[in-house]
């Protein structure tokens, strides 16, 4: 549904903000565009809804050339494609209904079918009662929901997020990206997130890119790319599981397993240890969730009983590494 090709985006000061991005996000998808500061990723949201041209390269919605669009095309595009920010984007001196409104009243719709419409969206996003009250009276993800709202006011079928949850605590945060799922789910909305933050892809995305220096350094589906990071501004920014613990030095051997499914769930370690009278020492670990799945990365120390065995069975329930 979204497709870039080796997009370029120099600046006027010779700055290449974008340096030969590809990337495709499907139809239905949550997508996940991580990086730190200054990587690029809000120059390529900008590149997605037409508000920056690519200097080379192509950006592509449904098979739309988006830089080639003007006037009535350009704003046809924009109304498919909502628009979620960091710092929410409201207008202060509006109520919220008014602030759900705007891109209706703008569009030219009626009054009677906006206000109707305006009172569906703010029930869809939880706030049914809020609308009469200003911005200013509303907690931070209360106005991020206002913000959503606005964004589905024009029925869109892409929700870009840039940054939408960063100004939140991790409380809210869940909430809004549960919301955020929700449409996903529900509406089949395609969206596109744009987060330095590790927590917020692994909580909705399907898959991710990492974007570093205007480069696309990886991508994949979560799973992958957060269990198995492979580039090295990916494992910066991931803690990966029994790298940064402390040299320990086990008398016997130590291995990695990670589960994945229900596997996490079951009592593999005393079964395996009973089996084989193998003991284990837990020398770090995680356990959590992705999207639809969860994960457990754990570093063991076996000894005694028939270690060899037990390593067997360990590869047996998940993926054994040294
Ligand atoms: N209009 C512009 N003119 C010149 N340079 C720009 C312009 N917009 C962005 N840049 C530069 O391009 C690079 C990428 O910026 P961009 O805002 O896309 O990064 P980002 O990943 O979104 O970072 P942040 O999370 O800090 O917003 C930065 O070095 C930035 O200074």
């Amino acid at each position: 549904m979204i497709r870039l090709e080796g997009v370029h985006k120099i600046f006027g000061d010779g700055h290449a903000a974008l340096a030969g991005v590809d990337l495709s996000v499907a139809r239905g998808e949550v997508f996940g565009i991580i990086g730190r500061s200054g990587a690029g990723k809000s120059t390529l949201v900008r590149l997605l809804n037409g508000l920056e041209r690519p200097t080379s390269g192509r950006v592509e919605v449904d098979g739309i050339d988006v830089a080639a669009l003007g006037g009535a095309d350009l704003r046809t595009l924009r109304r498919r494609i909502g628009m979620i920010f960091q710092n929410f984007g409201l207008l202060s001196s509006r109520t919220v209904a008014e602030n759900v409104a705007l891109p209706l009243k703008i569009g030219g719709e009626a009054a009677s079918v906006t206000s109707a419409r305006v009172g569906d969206l703010l029930a869809r996003v939880g706030l049914q009662d809020q609308g009469a009250k200003y911005p200013a009276q509303l907690s931070g993800g209360q106005k991020q929901r206002v913000g959503i709202a606005r964004a589905l006011a024009t029925g869109p079928d892409i929700l870009l997020c840039d940054e939408a949850t960063s100004a939140l605590d991790p409380e809210t945060t869940h909430s809004v990206l549960a919301l955020i799922a929700e449409l996903n789910r529900e509406l089949g909305l395609t969206i596109v997130l744009i987060t330095h933050e590790m927590e917020v892809v692994r909580q909705v995305c399907d898959r991710v890119a990492v974007l570093h220096a205007g480069r696309v350094v990886e991508s994949g589906t979560v799973a992958d790319v957060f269990l198995r990071p492979q580039a090295a501004e990916t494992r910066a920014m991931i803690a990966v599981a029994g790298e940064d613990a402390p040299a320990i030095d086990f008398d016997g051997r130590v291995v990695r397993l990670m589960l994945r499914g229900d596997a996490v769930w079951q009592p593999v370690l005393t079964r395996i240890a009973r089996e084989t009278g193998t003991d284990f020492a837990i020398l770090d670990g995680r356990i959590g969730r992705l999207k639809d799945d969860s994960f457990g990365q754990l570093t063991l120390g076996l000894s005694g009983g028939d270690v060899a065995a037990a390593v067997a069975a360990l590869g047996r329930a998940g993926e054994v590494s040294a």
